[in-house]
């Protein structure tokens, strides 16, 4: 027993020199606005008015490597739970070195993996940016690209009617935001097609979820964007008529060029690499493309995997086909508080949407999302969601990374995840900001011992039983028997109407054999990290 242990301590231990000795963010405390060194005092009075009176541990860590005495020397990776706060921990640092630019140009640049987490990350920005006369865009497909264009850039402006050639004067065209928030297909739809959009005044660059963006390539999006920020590295500043160079000093990371092989002299910062994620990969060949500068590897604990402080897992055991009539007992027993039920597919969480909405006098508003629904529905879903108005979200793995949903106390896994990553994520929409929160996991009696080692992955050796009384669960069989029928119809009438969809129905659990594996296939990429 002892010896398996070691073998598994041992197997934990990154393979690459520089995570052997990370920095430890539980070390560092929290720390109020008050009394953190150099805050610029007007986002210190946007901080406040967003309700932030202290930093949370990740942030002051971060600082201390970035505005502090780190002054931003090493490129950053971060291993932190799941909402413990690494949006902010990166926006600031960033927000307080652009606060004293002087030409707007786009210097910022944070990746994430999907539009909706995009737009989250952008708000946040946005709450704080206007304070030190910052713009924030977003390039994310969620309006026409001609409208985004207009957003992120301006057009030349027409001078006593004389109408200047492009080419020859291809500075009038101008970045409209300072930090741009995008994901990567769309961020390649500009830097490809958009005139005027440029990466060569780029001195940020933050990829978010880095483990999930490094799993594919998006069109080589990476390569491109380093490719495009290293060559500006050659040329300072567009100068421009009347603008004194010297201006451009103040945009200057605050490291020593002189000490850093490469830089001694340069005008032009070195690009500044964040890269976070509550599950980092510690892939050498993955975290190679990201071409780190003497990175500097800041993680939580000693554990590779760490779940949220204040979250509890529950475990309930049944069988399969009696567990949707375990899910409306839990529903009932947690009486209308936040949940999201995570399914494994698009497919398994329309069918069990559907199936709970033929059941009657339910006392909780349930919605559906997955990458399957247009976005307008999503975006309008996440809005009912966050404001209350429904309480439960039947979900894909959609929302598994990063979002952010106040007041979310329970996380269900309709079924159960294959690998820890998802739980973590999964599991990480709750407990959030140092909030209690729980997560039930429904089990098969056949997956209860996996269930346990991936637990362990974690540190999480106690996974108690969660029970709900046996009437509850029976008094929801008399409707089940018509629910499922009606589900069979509903299935069949749109098999009719797509054609031949090769759909088959197990018992309730009906699996579409394509999404499966793909999901499956998805986290088995993560596992080998
Ligand atoms: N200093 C702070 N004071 C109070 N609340 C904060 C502070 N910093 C962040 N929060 C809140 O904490 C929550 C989690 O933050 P955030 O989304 O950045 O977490 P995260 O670490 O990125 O999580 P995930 O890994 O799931 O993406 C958010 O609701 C945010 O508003």
């Amino acid at each position: 027993m002892e010896e398996l242990e070691t073998k598994r301590k041992k197997k934990s231990v990154p393979v690459i020199p520089w995570m052997r000795d990370p920095v430890d963010i539980s070390l560092s405390d929290s720390c109020p606005l008050d009394s953190l060194p150099f805050l610029e005092p007007r986002l210190k009075r946007a901080l406040h008015r967003m309700g932030y009176n202290s930093l949370f541990p990740v942030q002051v860590a971060v600082w201390h490597e970035t505005i502090g005495p780190g002054c931003f020397e090493r490129d950053l990776c971060i291993n932190s739970p799941t909402g413990s706060g690494k949006t902010l921990a990166y926006a600031l640092p960033i927000l307080q070195m652009l606060s004293t630019r002087t030409i707007k140009c786009l210097r910022a640049l944070v990746v994430l993996p999907t539009r909706d987490l995009a737009v989250q990350v952008k708000e946040v920005f946005a709450a704080l940016a206007p304070a030190v006369g910052l713009s924030v865009g977003l390039a994310v497909c969620q309006s026409s690209i001609a409208d985004e264009i207009s957003e992120l850039i301006k057009k030349p402006t027409l001078d006593a009617d004389i109408c200047y050639g492009t080419e020859d004067f291809p500075q009038q065209f101008r970045s409209a935001v300072d930090i741009l928030v995008a994901t990567p297909g769309r961020l390649m739809d500009h830097i490809n097609n958009t005139k005027g959009f440029t990466l060569e005044h780029l001195c940020y660059l933050v990829v978010d979820e880095t483990d999930r963006l490094l799993r594919e390539a998006y069109q080589s999006w990476l390569p491109t964007v380093l490719k495009l920020a290293y060559s500006s590295n050659q040329t300072p500043f567009p100068c421009e008529d009347g603008v004194n160079l010297s201006t451009f000093g103040l945009l200057k990371t605050i490291r020593s060029f002189g000490v850093e092989r490469g830089f001694r002299d340069r005008p032009h910062p070195r690009l500044v690499k964040m890269v976070l994620s509550a599950t980092l990969t510690q892939d050498p060949s993955k975290l190679a493309q990201l071409d780190l500068h003497r990175p500097l590897f800041l993680t939580t604990g000693k554990r590779r995997y760490q779940l949220p402080e204040q979250l509890k897992s529950f475990k309930m055991v049944c069988k399969s086909k009696l567990k949707p009539l375990y899910l409306l007992a839990l529903l009932q027993t947690l009486q209308g508080e936040k949940c999201i039920v995570f399914t494994s597919s698009v497919e398994s969480t329309h069918r069990l949407y559907t199936l709970l909405n033929f059941f009657e006098d339910l006392q909780v508003k349930i919605k559906e999302y997955s990458r399957q629904q247009r976005q307008s529905i999503r975006s309008k879903t996440l809005k009912a969601f966050r404001t209350g108005e429904v309480q439960v979200l039947i979900s894909s793995d959609a929302m598994t990374r990063g979002m952010d949903v106040e007041g979310v106390q329970n996380v269900i896994n309709y079924d159960m995840p294959a690998y820890i990553k998802t739980y973590i994520h999964r599991a990480g929409r709750t407990a959030r900001a140092g909030q209690a929160g729980r997560c039930f996991t429904l089990l098969h009696k056949d997956e209860v011992k996996r269930f346990k080692g991936l637990l362990q992955k974690a540190g999480n050796e106690s996974c108690p039983v969660y029970s709900v009384p046996s009437e509850l669960i029976e008094s929801f069989r008399p409707m089940y028997t018509t629910a499922l029928e009606r589900l069979k119809e509903s299935v069949e009438s749109k098999k009719h109407k797509k054609g031949k969809l090769n759909i088959k129905i197990h018992r309730f659990n009906i699996k579409c054999p394509g999404a499966v594996r793909k999901t499956e296939k998805e986290s088995r990429v993560e596992e080998q990290d």
